[in-house]
């Protein structure tokens, strides 16, 4: 795949997904239009890896987001680890440059923005990062952090007109930011070692605060902070962003932060926007599979509700390396689509289709699961027993309880692979088993609160599926229902408030 490729050559940016994506705040423009934006890193492609031989492979860290964020709202942009969150918040501000793509600011296009422009881009547009350990430089003092964007734009332009230097000016707005953001004008000469995390992000809040930005991307602001520190953090921005109109862009991965902060919510897998909505209707009527599974795995406060918990998110996100083909999440859904002829439990396909996906994409052998019987084999002479591999199979990837010709086939590519042919397993079961979801790379549809899943493909959320058109296809299945939505997450809304009180408190401070 090549950086060239155009936006618009796949099933992601068809109309429909233009179509759901503008479909935001009515006759309004948004601030930030974000359309078939793509970061790809390309390893391997120095000179001496080619004259080495080796092929430059792409990374897809960000491939084909729509986003719109419109004035004075806050979009969280969730997602695991992994998920190109970051990637996104940094290209759209073109602090890297995109592969492909537009970005629209306020109309004007970023991604074509040069000299003066982009400079008043910066202006108006900034970042808070996440770690507020690493983002600020230890050998500056806080007042020379907060003050250096105002230097690098040579601000003021004039010098003022009540005798002081810019110097001495920019120092006072420097005190003024710093006690905006909850520290003390006379902390302005201390470093940041002297200062506790929370008190760190304030000097990273300070610091993005100083050009007057009108949006800002918060790059998990407070996912380094204890928990109570989180809530005035969270207070913190909330003022902010009412005292001066701002609009963010809000990067997390834990949903309980996320649903107390934002308007609307995009959440992402592996490099595309799977799921995009209102903050509520995302809480409390999830469409996608992986929105519910991410639901799934917020803490709970109490212990009957952890006692409900379940491993929701089974798996590792796949290697952006390497995507699997059609839906991403495929490898992992817990919905994952049957193809018509098969109809068994869907927790035994998704067996089927975790066993291929381990001998496919993870190198799975047989010797890893001979060497695991033998070392569990109590005498010397271990024989190596078609039977009990087969057993150990079935028990790992909950194959047991098959029946008909499913078994006869899932027996089948077993017996194979006990013989060492992993390829010819993988195969066997590939030409049963294979899932619709492999096929295609889902649109996202569903206008206001829309989703890119194959269980919607063709119509809209709030229809009934006919079962003639996805009937054993999904396996018995019914459509997928709205998920309890864990209400008393971590931060709860009376939790801020009280916490608010105590911010500025010493603990902080
Ligand atoms: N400079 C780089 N070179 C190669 N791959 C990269 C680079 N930066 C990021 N990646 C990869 O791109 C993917 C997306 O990374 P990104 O940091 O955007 O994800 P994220 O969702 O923000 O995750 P996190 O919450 O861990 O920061 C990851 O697989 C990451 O390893």
């Amino acid at each position: 795949m090549s950086e060239s490729t155009p936006a618009g050559t796949d099933a992601r940016d068809g109309d429909d997904s233009a179509d759901a994506v503008t479909a935001g705040r009515d006759g309004e423009d948004p601030l930030l239009e974000v359309r078939g934006l793509r970061k790809y890193y390309y390893e391997n492609d120095s000179l001496f890896d080619r004259l080495l031989g080796r092929e430059p492979t792409s990374v897809k860290a960000v491939d084909g987001v729509d986003l719109e964020v419109y004035q004075g709202e806050t979009l969280g942009v969730v997602g695991e680890s992994g998920c190109g969150k970051s990637t996104t918040g940094e290209t759209l501000l073109r602090l890297r440059e995109a592969t492909d793509g537009t970005v629209r600011f306020d109309g004007e296009n970023v991604m074509e923005m040069a000299d003066d422009e982009l400079t008043r881009f910066r202006k108006r547009a900034g970042i808070v990062f996440q770690d507020p350990f690493s983002s600020l430089d230890p050998r500056m003092t806080v007042g020379d952090i907060v003050s250096e964007g105002l230097k690098i734009h040579n601000l003021p332009e004039e010098s003022p007109d009540d005798g002081r230097s810019k110097r001495e000016w920019r120092r006072e707005r420097a005190k003024e930011l710093l006690e905006r953001v909850g520290l003390s004008a006379d902390q302005i000469d201390r470093y940041p070692h002297e200062f506790s995390g929370g008190q760190r992000q304030r000097v990273g809040i300070a610091r993005a605060l100083a050009l007057d930005p009108e949006f800002i991307v918060l790059d998990e602001p407070v996912s380094a902070l204890d928990v109570s520190v989180q809530a005035q953090i969270l207070n913190l921005l909330e003022d902010l962003q009412e005292d001066f109109g701002l609009t963010y862009l809000f990067i997390a991965h834990d949903l309980s932060v996320v649903r107390h902060i934002c308007d609307r919510v995009a959440v992402m897998y592996l490099g595309e926007v799977v799921e995009t909505g209102p903050t509520d209707a995302i809480f409390e009527s999830p469409k996608h599979p992986y929105t519910e599974a991410l639901l799934e795995s917020v803490p709970r406060a109490s212990v009957e509700e952890q006692g409900r918990r379940v491993d929701a998110l089974s798996g590792d996100v796949p290697s952006p390396r390497d995507p699997p083909s059609g839906c991403h999440f495929r490898t992992r859904c817990p919905k994952v689509i049957q193809p018509a002829t098969v109809d068994i439990p869907q927790e035994q396909y998704r067996g089927v289709m975790n066993l291929r996906d381990r001998l496919e994409r993870q190198g799975f052998t047989a010797d890893s699961v001979w060497d695991t019987l033998e070392s569990e084999h109590d005498g010397d002479d271990f024989e190596r027993d078609t039977v009990a591999f087969k057993e150990a199979m079935r028990e790992e990837f909950d194959l047991a309880g098959l029946s008909g010709a499913t078994m006869d086939t899932v027996e089948d590519a077993l017996e194979i692979l006990a013989n060492g042919r992993e390829e010819e397993a993988a195969d066997r079961l590939r030409s049963s088993f294979a899932s619709p979801c492999e096929e295609e790379d889902p649109a996202l549809i569903g206008g206001e609160h829309a989703a890119a899943c194959h269980l919607f493909a063709d119509e809209e959320f709030d229809r009934d599926l006919d079962p003639d058109e996805v009937g054993t296809a999904m396996g018995g299945m019914a459509p997928p229902e709205p998920s309890a939505v864990p209400d008393d997450a971590e931060l709860d809304p009376d939790d801020i408030d009280d916490i608010d009180d105590a911010v500025g408190s010493d603990d902080d401070r």
